[in-house]
């Protein structure tokens, strides 16, 4: 079985901040795949700079075997990477359902629904299953900001889905969500992940989310690979212990 996701020997320095010093992983088909550390550890550059959002200083990123360094945001989406963010990216004035429609419409490369009202164009039914999915049917005709935040953060995962991603980068999904809502965030993670069978990319504090939800996970300490595991082997590591998770 071929990777999804090769990121070998990345490197993103800020000044004189090593903030990702030659970073290596492989993400497999179907896997759900955690980065963990502690906090300017360099996860989240390491995230963006595979993501296009930021320009690496090194190293290369491949997905299904092609070279994707320095690809833009916009043409990952276009070839099945989707990704959310630490912060929420809705739009707070559109409602639940146009903004899905217009994450579907970005990833065909049509910029209509930035630009004006979204219409339908097909992909209301998408829209209509993805709202069940993550039971947001009842505000899915509230405009995104007039919902909770965790309510919020759900929409904003599921307009990662909606361009039907073979790789999914879910960085903090459950940063600022209130924990009654972080438990329906897993199932429906662990759900899309069986329902769809896309390989996920997670970055999250929650060490109880993170050891059950992921099939391996990377320990990232000051923008190095500290190590690569199942939770299990994670939990037993002693270096990771003692930098990260004994304290
Ligand atoms: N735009 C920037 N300019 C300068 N330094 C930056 C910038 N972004 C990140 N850094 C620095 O790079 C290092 C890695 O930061 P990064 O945000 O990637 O870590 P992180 O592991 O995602 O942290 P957190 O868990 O707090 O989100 C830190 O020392 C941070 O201060």
């Amino acid at each position: 079985m071929n990777p999804v996701l090769q990121v070998s020997e990345l490197q993103k320095a800020y000044g004189a901040i090593q903030a990702v010093g030659g970073v290596s992983f492989e993400v497999m088909p179907g896997e759900i795949f955690g980065v963990i550390g502690p906090n300017g550890s360099g996860k989240t550059t390491m995230f963006n700079s595979v993501l296009g959002q930021i320009k690496a200083d090194a190293g290369s990123v491949r997905l299904n075997g092609q070279d994707i360094t320095g690809l833009d945001p916009r043409e990952l989406n276009q070839r099945g990477v989707g990704r959310t963010f630490q912060t929420l990216q809705v739009f707070g004035k559109m409602s639940v359902r146009d903004n899905l429609i217009v994450a579907a419409q970005e990833h065909e490369g049509t910029m209509f629904g930035r630009l004006f009202q979204p219409g339908d164009s097909g992909l209301g039914d998408k829209a209509d299953a993805m709202i069940d999915q993550f039971r947001l049917r009842h505000v899915a005709h509230k405009p995104a900001g007039s919902l909770s935040y965790g309510q919020q953060k759900l929409v904003d995962i599921a307009m990662a889905f909606m361009s039907d991603p073979d790789l999914v980068l879910l960085d903090e999904p459950c940063a600022g969500v209130n924990p009654s809502l972080v438990g329906g965030i897993f199932d429906l993670l662990k759900e899309l992940n069986k329902t769809r069978k896309g390989s996920f990319v997670v970055i999250e504090h929650n060490m109880d989310f993170v050891m059950d939800l992921c099939h391996r996970i990377m320990v990232m300490v000051e923008g190095k690979v500290m190590a690569i595991g199942t939770p299990d082997e994670i939990r037993a590591n002693k270096d990771v212990l003692d930098a990260y998770l004994g304290n």
